[in-house]
C-alpha cells in the first residue's frame, strides 16, 4: 500500500528531529529547544546469524524525551535495550549512550527489567532491594551507610513504598514488587530510563502510579526514557515518539504518525486497523493476533 506522502516524509527519519511535546493535553504546547543527545544509533543492526532484527536504525533520543518501543512478540525490543545497556553488541553500526559507549554508561543509566515476581523466601527486604540501586557496582566507591540510608527512605517514599519498607520483597504483591523496581531505576538519577513492560501484569491502578513516576522522572530529571511495552495505551499520554518493530522492519514517529492503519499495514504488509475508541487505540488484524487495548483514558486525537 502506498503511503500518504506527509506520513511517508515522517517516518524512518535519520537522526529524528527532538519531540516537541505537542500531542498531549497534559503537557504545554510550547516548543522547546533540542536537547542534549541520550542515545544516538547510527547504521545500527542486530542480527542473531541469518536472521536481522532491525537494520539501517538511525536514530538521537535526547533528554527529556519519552520513546516508546513496541511491536511483537520476538521482533527485537528487549534486544534494543541490551544493545543500549552494553549487553549486547551490534552486528553492524555503532550505538553511543550519554555519549559514551553503552557498557561505560551504566552509572548514567537506570533499568526496569521485565517483571519477574521473587521467590516467597528470598532473603531481601524492600529497602534492600532498593539499595542495590544506590551502593550497586555502577558506583565504583561504596556511598556512606548513613547517606545510602537517607537516600533509600526518600526514593521509597517517592514511590509510595515507606509503609513497607522492610517487608521480605517475597512477600509483596507484584504492584508493590514493581514500585521497588522502579524506585531501584531511579536510585541515581539516571539520564536514560529503560522500562521493559514495566506495566505488565499490575493492575490499571497500578499501571497508571507506575507510568506517572516514569514520567515524572522525565518531567522532573529531564531524563531519556526508552519504554518497551506491547500496549501503547497506558502511556500514550506521555509519549513523544514510537519505535515500531515488525518482522525486519521498522518505523518512527510520533503516535499519530505510526499508530494509522495505513502505516502498520504497510509494515506488517497486511491489513491493519487502527480504531481510536473511548480514550484507546484498538489495534485490529495483526499477524500475532495480540491487540492494543486498555481501558485508561488517553485518545490520540
Ligand atoms: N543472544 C541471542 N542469541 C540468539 N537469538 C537471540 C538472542 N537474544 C534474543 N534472540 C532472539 O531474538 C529475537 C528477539 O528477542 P527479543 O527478546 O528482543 O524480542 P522481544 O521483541 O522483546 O519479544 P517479547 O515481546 O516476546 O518480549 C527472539 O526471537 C529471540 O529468540
Amino acid at each position: 500500500m502506498t503511503l500518504p506522502t506527509k506520513v511517508a516524509h515522517t517516518i524512518h527519519t535519520p537522526a529524528a528531529q527532538p519531540a516537541t511535546r505537542t500531542t498531549a493535553s497534559s503537557r504545554s504546547d510550547t516548543q522547546r529547544e533540542p536537547g542534549r543527545a541520550v542515545v544516538e544509533l547510527k547504521n545500527a543492526e542486530l542480527a542473531f546469524g541469518e536472521r536481522v532484527l532491525w537494520r539501517e536504525l538511525n536514530l538521537t533520543i535526547r533528554e527529556g524525551e519519552y520513546f516508546a518501543v513496541l511491536g511483537s512478540n520476538g521482533t527485537g525490543k528487549t534486544s534494543f535495550l541490551k544493545v543500549l545497556l552494553g549487553l549486547l553488541p551490534l552486528t553492524r553500526g555503532t550505538v553511543s549512550v550519554t555519549g559514551e559507549r553503552p557498557g561505560a554508561a551504566s552509572r548514567h543509566v537506570g533499568y526496569v527489567p521485565q517483571q519477574r515476581g521473587f521467590a516467597p523466601r528470598t532473603p531481601l527486604r524492600a529497602r534492600d532491594l532498593v539499595a542495590q540501586g544506590i551502593d550497586g557496582h555502577k558506583w565504583g566507591i561504596r556511598l556512606p551507610r548513613r547517606a545510602v540510608n537517607h537516600r533509600v527512605d526518600e526514593l521509597l517514599e517517592k514511590v509510595g513504598a515507606g509503609e513497607y519498607a522492610n517487608a521480605p520483597v517475597g512477600l509483596l504483591s507484584g504492584g508493590e514488587q514493581q514500585r521497588l523496581r522502579i524506585a531501584q531505576a531511579l536510585a541515581t538519577d539516571p539520564e536514560l530510563l529503560l522500562c521493559d513492560e514495566a506495566l505488565l501484569s499490575l493492575d490499571l491502578n497500578h499501571q497508571y502510579i507506575v507510568s506517572e513516576l516514569v514520567n515524572a522522572q522525565r518531567v522532573h530529571s529531564g531524563s531519556a526514557v526508552v519504554f518497551v511495552t506491547h500496549d501503547i495505551n497506558p502511556i500514550i499520554d506521555h509519549v513523544d515518539r514510537i519505535l515500531y518493530l515488525a518482522g525486519g522492519s521498522f518505523k518512527i514517529g510520533t503516535p499519530n504518525e505510526v499508530m494509522r492503519s495505513e502505516v502498520l499495514s504497510e509494515l506488517y504488509g497486511a491489513d491493519i486497523e487502527v480504531l481510536r475508541s473511548n480514550g484507546r487505540i484498538i489495534v485490529t488484524g495483526r499477524p500475532d493476533n495480540t491487540h492494543h487495548i486498555s481501558s485508561q483514558e488517553g485518545l490520540i486525537p
